[in-house]
């Protein structure tokens, strides 16, 4: 294939004819424009430049092969790389404009886990401060999330020696330090250029393990490649393993191979979640898509039946469009069969929010449930995991033991993960505040994320009068202001039971 020259690739950034290039080799995406997940506008605004390094943030390189056949023009001519266009630099955060000369404030002066939020805002383009922080509709049910922990208050005992405190607990037959867990999230490269392997090495470090989201910017395989690495140097002392979170490709056939591949690069357990059939609506993510298409001048561009196409199946990743062949919004609960003989590993449901399907995840054989609306970035008004506990508490309290009960979604404080222990839950995710800390320090920053969370934690059980996790009671904690709010079937008569 003949090589083509930077000046002529440069020509190319309209929507009538967009060409990038993407490691040393030119592509036209015009036809690609309007299907591009990520919006058209992103791509424009690349067009006639070299976009690697920029693409290399949001993808594996391996997603050019998912271009229409022909976009391939050729390699450029490796001594015209000069001759090509320059994108505009991002537009940073109002925050870091203000903060443009200060530097992040030292890592050690995060003392609680919402400074990191204060510190990642400082440092971040306003697309990633956007699509970390976004959630559903106006907000309710994030903001949920956030006030149901407070709406919890301890019954702590005293006179009890507390001196030596022991954090630890299994979570799926592998010991951890911490009765937590670093939640998945997609496209760690939009946060940190190191992207998920940078999470995973802070993580490692500190004993912690992850799950890994099937939307991350690397491929599953090198994510897991830097954890053995990081255990290398650790010479393997690290009890951190991780499992792999599960968006279902539509195809069958893509599905199957996924999961395969996953098995064989080694992670420990499947977390599929069920919370999105389809994508919630991320209101700060489609201002921000709306702002870039009309800067770009494709205002006319179909976004809306972009977002609620029928027959694609979407993505539940950033940037609310659909996505072909990502994601099938026809799963069922009869799909679990078939992935059980594929996966031949546990299984965890991550997105369960009633009493009803905690049930049936137990009697379809699931390891484990993981009670979460997402980090309120799906349904508007969902219920909070701590809600969802005390409903499984009430209505189907036999399920309690027979699989692991996960929650996540809004827990900022290590103390905190104390309150979902003594109500039954197995462990706690945390979410966004690693995502900060990782944009604003990289690995230290998530190293400092768990030290706050465990510092927490140990004075937390002291205070309460405990000393092991084997420990923890429902009467450690009044829950009863949650309580007054859960559901209640329509039903009169004493009805215990679902
Ligand atoms: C050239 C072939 C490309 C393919 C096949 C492709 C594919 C995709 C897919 C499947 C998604 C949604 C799922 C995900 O987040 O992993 C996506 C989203 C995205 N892509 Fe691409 N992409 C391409 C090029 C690019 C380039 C060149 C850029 C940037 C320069 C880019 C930036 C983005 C962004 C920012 C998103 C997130 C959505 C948003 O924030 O609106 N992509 N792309
Ligand atoms: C930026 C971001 C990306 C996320 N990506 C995924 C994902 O790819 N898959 C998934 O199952 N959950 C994803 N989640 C949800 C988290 O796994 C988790 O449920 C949620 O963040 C917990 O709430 P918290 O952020 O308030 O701690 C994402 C959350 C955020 C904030």
């Amino acid at each position: 294939m003949a090589s083509v020259k930077g000046a002529e690739v440069a020509k190319h950034n309209t929507k009538d004819s967009c060409w990038i290039v993407l490691d040393s080799k030119v592509y036209d995406v015009t036809s690609f424009l309007s299907r591009h997940p990520g919006g058209a506008a992103i791509l424009l605004k690349q067009g006639g430049t070299d976009a690697t390094n920029e693409f290399k943030k949001y993808h594996p390189l391996t997603y050019v092969n998912d271009l229409p056949p022909n976009s391939l023009l050729g390699p450029i001519d490796p001594h015209t790389f000069g001759q090509l266009r320059q994108p505009k630099p991002e537009k940073p955060t109002p925050a870091a404009e203000a903060n443009a000369e200060k530097e992040v404030p030292h890592v050690s002066l995060c003392i609680a886990t919402t400074d990191f939020e204060t510190a990642a805002k400082a440092v971040l383009p306003h697309k990633s401060y956007v699509y970390a922080s976004t959630s559903a509709n106006y907000g309710l049910s994030h903001k949920g999330n956030l006030e149901d922990w407070n709406r919890i208050t301890f019954r702590p005992r005293v006179m009890r020696d507390v001196g030596k405190v022991d954090m630890r607990r299994s979570i799926l037959g592998y010991s951890s330090k911490y009765p937590f867990y670093i939640s998945p999230m997609g496209t760690m490269g939009a946060l940190h250029p190191g992207a998920e392997p940078e999470m995973v090495r802070g993580g490692v470090r500190k004993g912690c393990h992850l799950v890994i989201s099937t939307a991350s910017t690397k491929q599953n395989e090198a994510i897991m490649e830097s954890y053995v690495a990081e255990q290398h140097r650790l010479n393997d002392a690290s009890p951190s393993k991780l499992f792999f979170q599960f968006y279902m490709p539509a195809d069958r056939n893509r599905a199957i191979d996924l999961l395969h591949r996953v098995k064989r690069a080694g992670y420990k357990a499947l977390w599929i979640t069920v919370d999105t059939p389809v994508l919630g609506k991320r209101t700060a993510d489609r201002v921000l898509q709306a702002e870039e298409a009309l800067a770009v001048g494709v205002e006319e561009e179909p976004t809306a039946a972009w977002e609620a196409g029928h027959e694609n199946p979407l993505v539940p990743s950033i940037g609310g469009r659909v996505v072909g062949g990502f994601l099938s919004p026809h799963t069922t609960w009869e799909d679990l069969a078939w992935i059980k003989k594929e996966w031949k590993g546990p299984i965890v449901l991550k997105g369960i929010q009633c009493a009803e399907d905690a049930k049936l995840a137990l009697e379809y054989g699931c390891a484990g449930i993981l009670l979460s609306n997402h980090g309120g970035r799906q349904l508007h008004s969902a219920p909070s995991a701590l809600m969802t506990l005390l409903e499984i508490r009430t209505y189907c309290p036999e399920i309690i033991g027979k699989l692991e009960i996960y929650v996540d979604g809004g827990l900022r404080d290590g103390t905190d993960v104390l309150k979902a222990l003594c109500l039954g839950a197995t462990a706690v995710g945390v979410g966004r505040p690693f995502l900060y800390a990782l944009a604003a320090y990289g690995s230290k920053g998530v190293e400092r994320c768990v030290d706050i969370l465990a510092d927490e934690l140990q004075i937390g059980m002291g205070l309460l009068g405990i000393t092991s996790l084997d420990q923890v009671r429902p009467e450690m904690v009044n829950a009863s202001r949650l309580l007054n709010r859960m559901w209640r079937p329509e039903v009169s008569g004493p009805k215990s039971r679902l």
